[in-house]
């Protein structure tokens, strides 16, 4: 692999939706920058550097608070980067991390130090080389109290992940909503397995996030807007929301961050629902402390 990639729009519009004051920006990334922290051996992409810097000021832009960053696979179990991030956010930014399942006890309380709250198992063949369910599972059930695990997998896989989640013993958190086909629809098959999937259990959490993947048909994501809307209006309280800065593997569909953002309302309509998904659930997982009273 040889030539750096970049993924990310140089100018986003300023969106017409201005988020409430506090929201958090809840799935986004860093890359790099390279010579300071390099990509794994193993990484499937090689971005250009997009660094805390840029992440901060499109937060500002868009009209953010704070981040929740979640460790790339680019940098494989490698943190630093993302902790880097965190530090320089001064307290604006929480991450998930990738961690090797062998992780002791004390790494992770330096994890924990360092501002992370959730591991994340990424099952997409195009991601990573291998995602051992045994190992995972391992490390899940030692994880340091108040974490969470995200996953992230395809919707053709739920099924075949179901014994596997279903015993991980901490709240779940489904990275775009585990990429349903938007195109079927609301009650299309897949987001009735992904409903069925939520209401076996009251801490599995989801991401109404890229609308720029999932929708085929485009900015302005209308099929997007259309599946996802009740979802979020049927489970508000487990939902969140996120930029997926700077875009990972994009390169060839880069999305406005300013349009991503313009999708809050159609999927959140009221305000209750928007203070939800983008402060009262996010705040839940990455900064409960600030919640007790
Ligand atoms: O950023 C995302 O959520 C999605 C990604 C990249 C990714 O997950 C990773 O590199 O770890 C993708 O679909 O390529």
């Amino acid at each position: 692999m040889s030539n750096r990639i970049t993924s990310w729009h140089g100018n986003p519009s300023k969106p017409l939706y201005t988020p409430p004051a506090g929201a958090i920006d809840a799935h986004c990334h860093v890359f790099g920058p390279m010579a300071q922290f390099p990509f794994s051996a193993k990484a499937k992409y090689l971005p250009e550097d997009a660094g805390p810097d840029m992440l901060f000021a499109l937060r500002d832009h868009l009209g953010f608070a704070r981040n929740v960053i979640v460790q790339a696979s680019c940098h494989g179990t490698d943190n630093a980067a993302t902790l880097d991030a965190i530090v320089k956010s001064n307290g604006k930014a929480r991450g998930v991390a990738v961690v090797d399942p062998a992780i002791s006890e004390t790494d992770l309380a330096v994890l924990h130090d360092g501002g992370i709250r959730g591991i994340r198992f990424n099952f997409l063949k195009r991601l990573v080389d291998d995602a051992p369910k045994d190992k995972f599972l391992e490390v899940a059930k030692r994880l340091p109290p108040g974490w969470h695990v995200v996953i992230y997998f395809e919707a053709d896989i739920l099924e075949e992940l179901r014994p596997f989640m279903d015993a991980i013993p901490v709240p779940l958190v489904i990275d775009h909503m585990g990429r349903p086909d938007v195109t079927q629809g609301p009650d299309g098959t897949d987001m009735k397995a992904f409903r069925a999937f939520l209401d076996s259990r009251d801490d599995i959490w989801f991401k109404a996030t890229c609308s720029d993947r999932l929708d085929p048909t485009g900015d302005p994501w209308n099929a997007f807007a259309d599946a996802v809307a009740p979802l979020v209006s049927d489970y508000q309280d487990r939902v969140l929301w996120g930029t997926d800065w700077p875009h990972p593997n994009m390169q060839d569909n880069i999305p406005d961050d300013g349009h991503l953002v313009d999708m809050i309302p159609r999927i959140a309509p009221t305000q209750a629902l928007q203070r939800k998904l983008l402060i009262d659930n996010p705040m839940r997982l990455y900064w409960p402390e600030e919640l007790v009273g």
